[in-house]
């Protein structure tokens, strides 16, 4: 059996009166992608939160790398989250900056003693693994919704995380484009050996990209398991109506 990289057991969280994990668990093993469905407002931000510990449960535990996320204090805390990359939902890039000046960002924060020429062959080489190498004199304004999307990654990237969380990673773009970074994220795995959460209301997404789906349904993990374990044959008419309304069946 592989690692687990994620550990949730009985995790519960409530806000006064609203339960929005019941106790749930669930389990990333190192290498493999573990797709979050849910609709909005189902608590998948809430479960990521804990995990990079950004919101502390109410009951159970929350284990990633091998450490207890609330037991962590901040100086722990925060190189845990240096191993967690976060590829957020609107790219999140510094309009002002060039990309080649977004990419060196995170280093400078994070990676010491790194010189001039170090610094410029990791973002070439992070840039290339995106296939975007000519875009890094330019300034995001001048990229598309999904080159914008992959320099996020890129940027993500180059601290070497061994998770990586995407959110929302094909929102808003066209269905090439969803493609073509459903396939970034296939190929990011492959390549840089990390370990992924995705969360995505979008099932091609979650078809091509995920090794198991977690549906996440009133404060529980509803139905787990590989695409067509949980889609072919469901029987819980949520889960099912999350399938037809993709894929136009009913
Ligand atoms: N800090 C907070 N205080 C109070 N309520 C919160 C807090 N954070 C989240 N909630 C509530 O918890 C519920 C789950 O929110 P969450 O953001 O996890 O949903 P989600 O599944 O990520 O939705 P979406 O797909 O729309 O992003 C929502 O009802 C939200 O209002």
């Amino acid at each position: 059996m592989k690692e687990k990289v994620v550990e949730a057991i009985g995790l519960k969280k409530s806000f006064g009166d609203l339960h929005v994990l019941k106790g749930v668990d669930l389990d990333l093993h190192r290498g493999e992608t573990v797709v979050i469905l849910g609709k909005s407002g189902a608590g998948k931000s809430v479960f990521i939160k804990i995990m990079v510990g950004l919101l502390n449960q109410d009951a159970g535990v929350m284990r990633v790398l091998g450490e207890d996320v609330a037991g962590l204090k901040t100086k722990a805390l925060n190189a845990l989250r240096l191993k967690i990359g976060f590829s957020f939902q609107n790219s999140a890039l510094y309009d002002s900056m060039t990309v080649r000046e977004n990419l060196e960002f995170p280093l400078v924060r994070n990676v010491k003693n790194l010189t001039r020429k170090e610094k410029q062959i990791k973002i070439e080489e992070m840039l290339e693994s995106v296939g975007l190498p000519h875009t890094i004199d330019q300034m995001p304004s001048e990229l598309s919704g999904g080159q914008k999307k992959r320099i996020g990654v890129a940027r993500t990237l180059i601290l070497n995380p061994e998770i990586m969380l995407y959110d929302e990673p094909t929102a808003g773009l066209d269905p090439i484009t969803c493609m073509e970074i459903n396939n970034l994220i296939n190929e990011v795995q492959e390549r840089f050996h990390t370990s992924s959460i995705v969360i995505t209301h979008d099932l091609t997404c979650a078809k091509v990209t995920g090794d198991r789906m977690a549906v996440l349904l009133d404060g529980q993990f509803r139905s787990k398991g590989t695409f067509s374990e949980v889609f072919a044959h469901a029987e819980d008419q949520q889960v099912k109506s999350f399938y037809d309304y993709n894929f136009i069946e009913s």
